[in-house]
């Protein structure tokens, strides 16, 4: 995955792995099963835009919190 969208409503979440060189890696694990073609989306609130309301989310999830925030 190269680039992938905020939603307020991902399929994936990431975490953070830490390898022993000490180089972090970002990991990204499905949430729910995700449909051939379907855009792979994770919270951006969960790192670079934390809590962030200056960003305007264009997700639109029924559940869309309007910014990028967690
Ligand atoms: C790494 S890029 C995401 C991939 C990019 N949209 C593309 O098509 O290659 C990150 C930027 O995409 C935009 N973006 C991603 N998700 C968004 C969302 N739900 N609502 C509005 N803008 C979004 C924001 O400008 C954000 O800083």
């Amino acid at each position: 995955m190269r680039y992938s969208n905020h939603s307020c409503d991902p399929n994936l979440i990431t975490q953070i792995y830490t390898a022993s060189n000490y180089m972090q890696h970002v990991c990204f694990f499905a949430k729910r099963d995700i449909k051939a073609g379907e855009e792979l989306t994770y919270s951006y609130a969960s790192n670079h835009h934390k809590n962030e309301n200056s960003f305007k989310c264009y997700c639109g999830a029924a559940s869309c919190k309007g910014y990028f925030k967690a």
